[in-house]
């Protein structure tokens, strides 16, 4: 007896019901050909992943329902369908799977252990369910924990017990670094306890700041990785079975190989900004080009994602401005081969000084002049955004994120961020990695695309003569180690002193964390690379007054 189950590691859309319906029945399509028992789609596919609030909207989970159930109906003689959707009973909404067979919802499957830490609000959202039962299809009974369901003991083993001869996970599982050695982890758990192959199966793609990563894989009854499919890209795939003694035996499929964490990150951000791009509906991106590392990354994941005829980097210069950044800055814009604009903001902050001065008599100048460079590049890249249409990105990196080393309403402007999550220290690896290495995906050129005097001269915000980052920050090493201490591993001022760093400059790194909330709480959202970015891994107050007095 043969089985065989045809996986759709797709990357649906937020909102957009009736694509991604339409996705499902042209993998149904396929999954047809191949003369499949059964298309299983990711976890919330109908609706996309996260719906936040959104899917709470009664008009909004009528409307999935409605789609899931006429998907049912057009998809009568083939293959059954698994698919993710939110379920209303009448009294209580749930993170559903569907099983949808010979022209209507044979079974549903809803989600019991409801994830509520990190970036997930789903105890907010949906009703836990109590007790979810195996479904048959042709000749398998199959069992569907779905995603956080499969993190956990009981589940699996409940359905196992009740007759599952296999686990199929569907999943909305973010990435953060290295994230796979976890979730094989707990697949081979319920695979130890249940006695049954597992697959794993999730989605791609960028939604807001979170980016679903795909990398789906199947483990055999003995814990064994059969296959698994690629990071980051969609693909569709048949996993077969036989059954003897009474057994499901999975077939040895592809393990594809994962890249390592340089290349994942960086494929984060690219995948992340050009979806954000084509799903909120915008072609073309422009920045800031400045000459330093931050705007030379983001130009460069912006090509990336996009191509270099759809990026537009701008030099504004002040007198500030060294001969160097200039050089390096269309430097960069021609390696990358994208537009380059050159717009002088002398002549234009002479005006504002001007208008300023009668009221500014008397006082020294300092940082409001300073910043107010920055909120004219500020003014002018938005007006040329709203004259092309071009999206602005904003550039800063977790290190200047944390301590509100930016300006805000000033290089703070901008849609997206795709190096929010990355602290200086990476950036700089990060730019030689992708300097050393091209790859299919990336729509850039090939070869060194930063120039490496981008890479090796000291940071500067360039707001006055002779400014470098170090003059106000500690150097970007022993910042960064401060900042993963207080921010990723929330470890105490007296931990943090004890790996070596001194108080007093653990208590500055600290002060400026906690003052500059305010700064985070205005700023674009950006790619998530770790399980402490900014945003939705780390809610804190304001108003904060506490202060680690150990
Ligand atoms: N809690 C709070 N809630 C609401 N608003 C608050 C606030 N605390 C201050 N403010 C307001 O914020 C203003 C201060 O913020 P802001 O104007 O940004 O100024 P500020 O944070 O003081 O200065 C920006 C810093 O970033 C550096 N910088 C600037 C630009 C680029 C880079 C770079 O390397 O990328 C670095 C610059 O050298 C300077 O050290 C205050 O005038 C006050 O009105
Ligand atoms: N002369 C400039 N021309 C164009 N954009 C600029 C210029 N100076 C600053 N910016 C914009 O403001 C951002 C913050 O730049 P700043 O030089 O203050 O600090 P940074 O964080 O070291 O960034 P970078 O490494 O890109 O220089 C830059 O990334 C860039 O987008
Ligand atoms: N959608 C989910 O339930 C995901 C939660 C799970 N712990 C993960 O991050 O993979």
């Amino acid at each position: 007896m043969t089985f065989r189950l045809t996986l759709a590691q797709l990357n649906p859309t937020v909102g957009a019901i009736a694509a991604n319906i339409q996705k499902a029945r042209d993998a149904w399509e396929i999954a047809r050909e191949a003369k499949a028992h059964m298309l299983a789609l990711p976890e919330m596919f109908a609706v996309g992943y996260q719906t936040q609030d959104l899917v709470r909207k009664p008009a909004f989970y009528l409307h999935a329902m409605r789609a899931i159930e006429s998907l049912a109906e057009s998809c009568a003689e083939g293959p059954a369908i698994g698919i993710g959707g939110p379920y209303f009973d009448g009294t209580n909404l749930f993170n559903a799977y569907y099983i949808l067979e010979q022209g209507r919802i044979a079974h549903r499957v809803l989600k019991s252990h409801l994830p509520n830490e990190t970036v997930f609000d789903e105890v907010r959202i949906f009703e836990p369910a109590r007790g979810n039962t195996p479904y048959k299809i042709g000749p398998m009974t199959i069992g569907s924990p779905i995603c956080e369901d499969s993190w956990h003991a009981g589940v699996a083993e409940s359905l196992a017990a009740q007759g599952a001869e296999i686990s199929l996970v569907p999943n909305g599982s973010p990435y953060y670094r290295n994230k796979f050695p976890t979730r094989l982890k707990h697949m081979r758990a319920r695979v130890a306890a249940t006695g049954t192959p597992l697959i794993y199966l999730n989605m791609v793609g960028g939604q807001d700041d979170q980016v679903f990563d795909g990398g789906s894989f199947t483990v055999d009854a003995h814990g064994k990785l059969v296959d698994r499919m690629p990071v980051f890209s969609e693909e569709i795939r048949h996993i077969d079975f036989v059954k003897t003694d009474g057994k499901w035996n999975v077939a040895k499929g592809q393990v594809s190989e994962h890249p390592d964490e340089w290349e994942q990150d960086y494929h984060a951000m690219v995948l992340s900004l050009r979806d954000y791009m084509s799903k909120t509906g915008f072609k073309k991106i422009l920045l800031g080009m400045s000459g330093g590392i931050d705007s030379a990354i983001v130009a460069t994941i912006a090509v990336d994602a996009l191509g270099p005829q759809n990026v537009r980097c701008v030099m504004l210069p002040s007198e500030y401005t060294s001969q160097g950044s200039l050089d390096d800055a269309k430097e960069a814009a021609e390696n990358l081969g994208c537009h380059y604009d050159f717009v002088p903001i002398a002549q234009g902050r002479a005006a504002i000084t001007e208008t300023l001065a009668p009221l500014f008599q008397g006082f020294e100048a300092g940082l409001a002049e300073e910043n107010i460079q920055s909120r004219l590049r500020g003014l002018l890249l938005m007006a040329m955004s709203n004259k092309f249409g071009e999206m602005l990105l904003t550039t800063g990196n977790k290190s200047e994120v944390a301590v509100g080393y930016a300006t805000i309403y000033g290089d703070m402007a901008g849609g997206y961020n795709p190096i929010k999550d990355m602290y200086k220290t990476r950036v700089f690896e990060q730019c030689r990695w992708r300097n050393a290495q091209h790859r299919d995906w990336m729509m850039g050129p090939k070869g060194a695309v930063i120039p490496v005097s981008i890479i090796d001269k000291p940071p500067s915000a360039e707001l006055r003569p002779d400014q470098k980052d170090e003059d106000s920050l500690p150097p970007y090493e022993v910042l960064d180690a401060i900042l993963t201490g207080l921010v990723d591993k929330d470890l105490s001022v007296a931990e943090i002193v004890a790996q070596g760093h001194a108080r007093e400059t653990v208590k500055k790194v600290e002060h400026l964390l906690y003052i500059s909330e305010y700064k985070r709480f205005q700023s674009a959202p950006g790619t998530r690379l770790t399980k402490g970015a900014f945003w939705l891994d780390r809610r804190y107050p304001i108003v904060n007054r506490w202060r680690d007095e150990g």
